[in-house]
């Protein structure tokens, strides 16, 4: 297979400068589904990396438990229950993109929830489903993917899960059968320390060229869905899009860890916006 370069000239068509003539329903609903009792930090750290990463507007569908969390770390995230499916509803309705899975459990209300909002989305959405939502997915018999866009962040082990394919047997030729079977909006983004980026029944993957073993820590993975999602909330959906989203999560990483031994998720997302503002400046 053929292999492109996921690097700072592709972050940088896409992040350019704010339009002056905006506001916040300029860059889009990003609403997370996410974050039970037991693993809260990962649907705050995603809807915060939303937050700092532009999303005009994010709402965060967690366990009430997390809620002072959540606004007492970042106020300008929406809060509501994701066990309270008639509320959840409209949200899924209104939202420009959905990430479904970061800390959700994988216990009968997280599946709940992920059926529901699974028939939900529409063909004008786009759907990020990352974490638990994808070990539930693979426990499935038959997944029925959905409409709309759709992106996939398994890591490897969430990777064999959904196809089968041991660790050592992940292969850019396997990855790509595998991609091949997705809908044809969809971009699958195969986390490990060598990122890389596949779209069905194309001859050419993505390998990203940003990330350093400082980002090896919980929660990594869940701030990159937030920074995915404002990307596409604020840029539209596109497989660049979603590779600079990729390599914009790991750069910031890169700059952290110059001085740093470990870069926590959360000194990435606070470090996104002054990282975005540098390459949407000219050089
Ligand atoms: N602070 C929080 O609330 C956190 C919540 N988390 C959530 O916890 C849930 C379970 O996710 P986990 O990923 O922890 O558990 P999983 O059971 O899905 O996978 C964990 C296994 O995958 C292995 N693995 C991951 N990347 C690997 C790689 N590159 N090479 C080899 N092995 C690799 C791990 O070592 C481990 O054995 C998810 O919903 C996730 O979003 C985690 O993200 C951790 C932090
Ligand atoms: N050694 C490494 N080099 C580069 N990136 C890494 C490294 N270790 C982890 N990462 C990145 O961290 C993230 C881990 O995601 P994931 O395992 O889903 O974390 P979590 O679910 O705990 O948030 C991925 O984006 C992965 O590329
Ligand atoms: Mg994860």
């Amino acid at each position: 297979m053929e292999q492109q370069w996921i690097d700072e000239q592709v972050a940088r068509r896409i992040v350019h400068p704010r339009a002056k003539d905006t506001y916040k329903g300029s860059f889009g609903h990003v609403l997370v589904i996410g974050g039970n009792a037991q693993y809260g930090g990962a649907g705050i750290m995603s809807a915060g990396a939303a937050v700092h990463a532009g999303a005009g507007l994010v709402t965060l569908a967690t366990r009430p438990v997390n809620n002072t969390a959540l606004h007492t770390r970042y106020p300008e995230v929406m809060a509501t229950d994701f066990t309270e499916l008639d509320t959840l509803a409209p949200l899924i309705q209104s939202a420009t993109v959905i990430v479904i899975g970061p800390g959700l459990g994988v216990d009968e209300q997280a599946a709940t929830t992920l059926s529901f909002t699974l028939q939900r989305v529409t063909d004008e959405q786009t759907l990020i489903i990352d974490g638990s939502a994808l070990t539930l997915l693979a426990g499935q018999e038959k997944i029925h993917w959905p409409k709309g866009h759709l992106i996939l962040t398994p890591h490897v082990v969430e990777f064999a899960r959904l196809s089968h394919l041991a660790v050592t047997a992940q292969t850019p030729s396997q990855i790509q059968a595998f991609a091949d079977t997705l809908p044809k909006s969809a971009v699958l983004v195969h986390k490990s320390a060598r990122t890389q980026l596949y779209v069905p029944h194309q001859q050419t993957y993505w390998q990203n060229t940003s990330g350093n073993p400082g980002m090896a820590t919980g929660g990594t993975g869940d701030t990159l869905t937030g920074v995915i999602a404002a990307f596409v909330a604020q840029f539209g959906f596109s497989e660049e899009t979603v590779a600079a989203a990729v390599f914009t999560h790991s750069a910031v990483a890169d700059q952290l860890a110059q001085y740093q031994y470990v870069v926590l998720p959360t000194m990435v997302i606070d470090h996104l916006s002054e990282y975005m503002h540098q390459l949407s400046e000219p050089k």
